[in-house]
């Protein structure tokens, strides 16, 4: 049932993530499929795209083409990206008509190191060359003519730019830079005409391969997935754009798994690592999932495609990093509005200081010229337009590799103003993979196995982390779910579910289904399971059944916690689980069952939404993690919201900002450190950019106008920008230490996972191999009891206060406790027909004994500070 409902899911995504309709495009893929020949994607490196001003340019060259349907300009990574129709126009007709108008295109081959590396062009070269040897006039005066012959050398690629550029009515850089160098010639200064054409070259070229190198990394994303793939029943080689969804593809040790499916024969070893950014394998046997892109490591297997290639997770991830280059954030809007209005503003300035005096007819004209021509090239703003989206860009790729996708650049900077950071509990902060502990049949209306047949087909349905639960509970006992037996399937968010099975109409879920369906007058006592949630199954208004089950946090849920609170971040939990489920969950966390400050449970999806405003008003921007459906408003609503990505809803992926790849939390908190690290890496790059120009003009102002030092504060300042912002690409410190205990865990997983594969390799033979769950034990929830005296048995009373009755609500079992402070309801049910017994306030004891089962016990509440790190209990009073 998983991989049909996960099919499901697949579809959703497919359908929620079509491609983007790019400027030009008017239809989707298949519009396109249809008449006739396929589209392809084609990336070319275009070095000569450097302002969101070539945008038009590129785009008004290429559109008219007849073959193209789409184009997208990334200029933080100088990418043009055609969707085009190989037999009706080739890469060579693309790159000719983007050369003709001087922007240096190319194609960029799959998985190369696009074009780092490249030696400068023939004409930097010469004009380096001539000016170098101009030098030496001032041994022998004719030599200064190579200066204006070094300026004329590197001067055509500016001019074909310029000219360009000057075709659609614009003042770009490279029209500035030849007015100066015209000035310069004119006044003869040929030195300095030779100085300009060759710094800013040279500078130009230099940032092209700082550029490239930083593309590179989105290049590899897609870089990974194969060309073409086996199928596994003919073995047949086809291209794997023709691989059609539900044929089974055969996949190799070391080979690249070349479509999202499910694994159907064989077991393997894979890398997830391109995807997740996880860097430990992860086994997987049929009917497991695997992704595009994702390495096969050690052991064949044969996958039952679930996706075309180009709706393949890796290629929506791709489309994602490519989308969020192009969306501009708040400081990148406004930058681009100032530079909008400061260089007409200067060029204007400039003419005047050079017209003034001629017409006021003052003395010597040569320093007003000189100053007006420093103007002139302090008139391109391009070190201020390129300080945001390039650090963007690299914080984006960044974020890609360490599996965190993030859908913009305004996200990116929301990121590092977050405040508060909310999250839910089921699939977040505990794993969503719920035991179930007790499963009793209420009444004498049905028999179990009869009820176990209603939840369980019921319940194949939906893709709620219980239902998982509770169907695989089922098979235990032998009974398979029959889900086309089930009529009128409906969700209830933040209540549970609803089918009909021969005309009988079955409720299962929580308090607020029982109030919504049933017309009981008792609940069951549901025995000692503390801090579990509890189910309902009702048939056609009777309760008919009673479950309970509980599941546990997640590796590095309280490290994120904890590192979130160190960043001065506020920890709340949203759920929709019981109170009982979310102070366990607290206490799992540790601190003392303090770890989140606040907890705020049973909340229908509306509510969620109504807290997260609440926080954004109170305490400031917000940050929202989440998985399930019941999420999405929330996350919508919060200034970044986060999905759990491949473990997720569909549903909340779409709706959240951002979404971590890995189930691993740990991510959230490193997230927000390179979202405030990107902050500071633009408010850097702003200040140089400004302080430099700032400086020349100052410089001018005194009567100091120095042509080249204006130029060099023009391209170096370029240049320093974009290299500053390549900073971000590099693994931060305090990124690795967010959570230094898992990274070390991680490291034990990965060589544990290494040695497997060593032994496994050496012979032949898989062994006892140890899947990254052995190795990272230490790491869990409940931290592993170190100094052996603490763990001397003893016995503990825990006193926990029982939950008292809220408003009228349902009490559940009338046995939850709950052991951590503000743990509030948000709203209650519609109190039920005298479906509870009351209770009154109480308290619970627990008697425990310490106990070092390494992970926390299911049962085990634990107090830190009482000397005992785990702890079991004895009895309920
Ligand atoms: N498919 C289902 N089967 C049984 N119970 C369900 C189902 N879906 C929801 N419920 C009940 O409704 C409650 C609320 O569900 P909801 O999805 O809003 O939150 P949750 O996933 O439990 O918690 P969180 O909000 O932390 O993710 C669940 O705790 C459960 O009791
Ligand atoms: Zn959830």
């Amino acid at each position: 049932m998983a991989g049909s409902l996960r099919e499901e899911e697949e579809e959703e995504r497919e359908r929620l993530l079509l491609p983007p309709v790019a400027p030009g495009g008017e239809d989707g893929d298949d519009d396109g499929r249809k008449t006739g020949g396929k589209w392809e994607k084609t990336y070319l490196d275009v070095l000569g795209v450097c302002c969101s001003a070539e945008v038009a340019l590129v785009e008004r060259l290429l559109t008219p083409i007849h073959g193209v349907r789409a184009v997208t300009v990334l200029v933080p990574s100088r990418t043009v990206i055609v969707h085009h129709d190989p037999a009706a126009v080739s890469h060579s007709h693309i790159v000719k008509a983007l050369n003709r108008a001087g922007l240096e295109a190319s194609v960029r081959s799959y998985g190369g190191g696009v074009v780092a590396g490249r030696w400068p062009s023939a004409y930097v070269l010469g004009s380096g060359a001539l000016l170098l040897a101009s030098l030496f006039a001032p041994l022998l005066p004719p030599l200064r003519w190579l200066a204006l012959a070094a300026a004329c050398a590197g001067a055509p690629p500016l001019l074909r730019r310029a000219v360009a550029a000057a075709g659609r009515l614009a003042l770009d850089v490279n029209a500035l830079m030849l007015a100066a160098v015209a000035g310069a010639a004119a006044l003869g200064d040929f030195a300095e005409a030779a100085a300009i054409v060759f710094l800013f070259s040279t500078a130009e070229w230099l940032e092209a391969l700082a550029c490239a190198r930083a593309s590179a990394g989105m290049a590899s994303l897609m870089s990974a997935v194969p060309k073409t793939v086996v199928l596994a029943e003919t073995g047949q080689v086809v291209g794997v754009r023709d691989v059609e969804v539900g044929a089974v593809v055969a996949v190799r040790a070391g080979e690249a798994v070349p479509v999202d499916g499910v694994v159907v024969d064989g077991q393997s070893d894979v890398d997830e690592s391109s995807l997740t950014g996880e860097s430990f394998p992860v086994p997987k046997l049929p009917p497991a999932l695997v992704w595009a892109g994702t390495m096969n490591l050690d052991g064949y297997i044969a996958v039952r495609t679930t996706a075309l290639a180009e709706n393949s997770t890796v290629a929506k991830m791709e489309r994602l990093v490519e989308e969020a280059q192009n969306s501009r954030s708040k400081t990148q809007r406004l930058i681009d509005s100032c530079a909008k209005y400061y260089t007409p503003a200067v060029v204007v300035l400039a003419g005047s200081v050079a017209l003034l005096p001629l017409l006021l007819g003052a003395g010597e004209v040569k320093p007003w010229l000189q100053l007006a021509l420093v103007l002139l090239v302090s008139a391109c703003p391009c070190a201020l337009v390129l300080s945001t989206p390039v650090a963007t860009f690299c914080a984006l790729l960044r974020a890609a590799r360490m599996g965190v996708l993030i859908k913009g650049g305004d996200i990116l900077e929301s990121l590092g103003e977050i405040r508060v950071a909310a999250f839910d509990k089921t699939g977040t902060i505990t794993k969503g993979e719920f035991s179930i502990h007790e499963f009793h049949v209420v009444g004498d209306k049905v028999e179990i196995t009869q009820l176990l047949h209603w939840v369980s087909s019921i319940e194949s349905k939906s893709s709620h982390p219980m239902a998982t639960a509770l169907v695989d509970y089922s098979r235990s006992k032998s009974i398979q779910p029959k889900p086309e037996t089930v009529t009128g399937f409906r969700i209830y968010p933040g209540e549970g579910i609803s089918g009909e099975i021969n005309g009988r109409r079955i409720f299962i879920g929580n308090r607020r289904i029982l109030a919504r369906s049933s017309r009981c007058s008792t609940v069951p006592d549901m025995g000692d399971h503390r801090g579990a949630s509890i189910g309902y199954v009702v048939c056609d208004g009777d309760l008919v059944g009673a479950f309970s089950l509980s599941d546990d946090c997640r590796t590095g849920a309280a490290e994120a916690i904890r590192e979130l609170r160190s960043m001065g971040i506020r920890t709340v939990m949203l759920t929709g689980d019981s109170r009982a489920a979310a102070a366990r969950a607290q206490e799992q966390l540790g601190l003392g069952g303090g770890a989140l400050e606040e907890l705020h449970a049973e909340l229908l999806p509306s509510d969620k939404v109504a807290l997260v405003g609440d926080l954004k008003a109170r305490a400031g921007p917000t940050l929202m993690v989440g998985d399930g459906m019941n999420d999405a408003p929330a996350l919508a609503a919060a200034d970044v919201g986060v999905s759990m990505g491949l473990s997720g809803s569909a549903a909340a992926m779409e709706t959240s900002h951002a979404t971590l790849m890995s189930s691993d939390v740990l991510r959230v908190p490193a997230a927000v450190a390179l979202g405030r690290r990107a902050r500071r890496t633009i408010a850097v790059n702003v200040s140089v950019s400004v302080g430099a120009k700032a400086a020349v003009l100052a410089l001018a102002a005194a009567w100091r106008p120095v042509l080249w030092a204006a130029v060099l504060a023009d391209v170096g300042t370029c240049l320093l920008v974009v290299l500053h912002s390549m900073l971000l690409l590099r693994e931060n410190e305090t990124e690795t230490r967010r959570g230094g205990g898992p990274e070390a865990c991680r490291a034990t997983a990965r060589s544990l996972a290494m040695r497997s594969q060593l032994a496994g390799a050496s012979d032949g033979a898989a062994g006892s191999v140890q899947g990254p769950g052995d190795g990272a034990e230490g790491c869990h929830c409940c931290p592993k009891p170190g100094n052996p005296s603490e763990q001397e048995p003893s016995v503990v009373v825990i006193d926990i206060p029982a939950e008292g009755d809220v408003g009228g609500c349902c009490g559940g079992s009338g046995k939850e406790g709950c052991a951590a402070p503000m743990v509030t309801t948000a709203t209650c049910a519609p109190a039920p027909r005298g479906c509870c017994t009351s209770k009154g306030e109480r308290r619970v004891s627990a008697r425990t004994e310490c106990c070092d089962n390494g992970v926390g016990a299911r049962d085990s509440p634990r107090k830190a500070g009482q000397g005992c790190k785990d702890s079991k209990v004895l009895f309920w009073r």
